[in-house]
């Protein structure tokens, strides 16, 4: 099946650099969220990480005015349901998520498949409440996204040959490389990255470390471009602690229990840089420690 055009559900961080990568690769994009603040602070965040693409030559300004033409932001969900690939990327929540398929369904056009950019709920799961689990897979990209090289896709139980084919391919034209990944809790990445992140602030719960001293550790001595707490700021706390939760709870074994200190931050609402605080405290001239 050649995809032409792309609907993208959710534009927070994920969902707008989604709707950035594909118009630049030729696909006319739909990206839509509940919220118009979001779909315009979606669309002004393109604007800009384009525009720096311009000013380091990555782009040239042609190919970006040619990409902004293809993206247009939508609050109907209908307007999703006449392109031939729908990539999901709403909060992650199972009751979130099913609820946009369920409500997409009268939209869709017989052939269009559907992905979710899920960090860990099971893809199996997610496609047996549609009418096409066949043309359901996932499809992860990596934050951020215009930056990061690999995009996970995941068969379903019930995922056919061409669905996989055609999303390959989609890979393949926005120059990314395509891991294949089993359908279980939190696939391949997060089933490692997470644990290692909640083990950093177990690491911070018990007092072995500060947020500096842990950061600067994996840093300077696991040479990681960013410290574990800063990328758990980055990723969203929230989003950090619904993959733990998925992990727990699908792979029963206490190995993956939630750190209760991250458990508090997302009671406190400090979700990291998407709400300014987190590990760190965004709102000043330079992130400043929490703890
Ligand atoms: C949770 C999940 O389900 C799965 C996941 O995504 S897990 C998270 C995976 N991601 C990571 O692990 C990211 C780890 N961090 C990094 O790799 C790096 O810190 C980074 C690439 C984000 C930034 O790199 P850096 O060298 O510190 O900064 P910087 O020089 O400013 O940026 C490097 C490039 O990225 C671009 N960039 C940085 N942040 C960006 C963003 N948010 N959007 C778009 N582009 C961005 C910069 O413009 C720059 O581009 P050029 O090379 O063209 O100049
Ligand atoms: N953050 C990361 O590093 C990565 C995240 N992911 C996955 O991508 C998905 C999105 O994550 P991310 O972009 O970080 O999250 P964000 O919180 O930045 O964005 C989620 C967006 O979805 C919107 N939304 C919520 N409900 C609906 C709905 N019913 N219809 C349309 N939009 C909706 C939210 O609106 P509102 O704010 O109004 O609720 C928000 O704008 C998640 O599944 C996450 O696990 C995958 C790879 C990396």
């Amino acid at each position: 099946m050649d995809i032409q055009s792309v609907g993208v559900i959710g534009a927070g961080q994920m969902g707008n650099g989604i709707a950035h990568v594909m118009a630049l690769s030729g696909y006319d994009v739909v990206l839509n969220d509940v919220n118009q603040q979001a779909l315009d602070a979606a669309v002004s965040q393109i604007h800009k990480n384009m525009s720096r693409q311009v000013s380091r030559d990555k782009i040239t300004q042609a190919e970006m005015d040619a990409a902004s033409k293809r993206i247009r932001a939508s609050l109907a969900l209908a307007d999703v349901g006449t392109t031939d690939l729908v990539i999901e990327a709403a909060t992650e929540r199972e009751t979130v998520k099913q609820a946009i398929f369920e409500d997409l369904q009268p939209h869709l056009k017989p052939n269009t498949i559907l992905t979710s950019n899920t960090s860990s709920i099971s893809i199996t799961r997610l496609a047996s409440r549609t009418d096409r689990p066949e043309r359901f897979m996932g499809f992860h990209f990596m934050n951020p996204v215009p930056v990061m090289q690999l995009v996970e896709l995941i068969r379903g139980i019930a995922t056919d040959e061409e669905t996989f084919a055609a999303c390959k391919t989609v890979v393949e034209r926005l120059g990314k490389t395509a891991a294949s990944a089993e359908d279980f809790p939190a696939f391949i990445v997060n089933r490692i990255l997470m644990p290692m992140i909640n083990e950093a602030v177990y690491t911070l719960y018990e007092g072995v470390g500060n947020v500096e001293s842990i950061d600067q550790s994996m840093k300077l001595g696991a040479n990681h471009p960013m410290g574990p707490l800063e990328l758990a700021d980055f990723i969203g706390l929230d989003t950090c602690l619904a993959i733990m939760n998925v992990l727990h709870d699908g792979l029963a074994d206490t190995k993956y229990r939630p750190c209760p200190l991250l458990t508090k931050y997302v009671e406190a609402g400090w979700l990291g840089r998407k709400t300014q605080r987190g590990f760190y405290d965004y709102r000043g001239e330079t992130p400043v420690p929490t703890r």
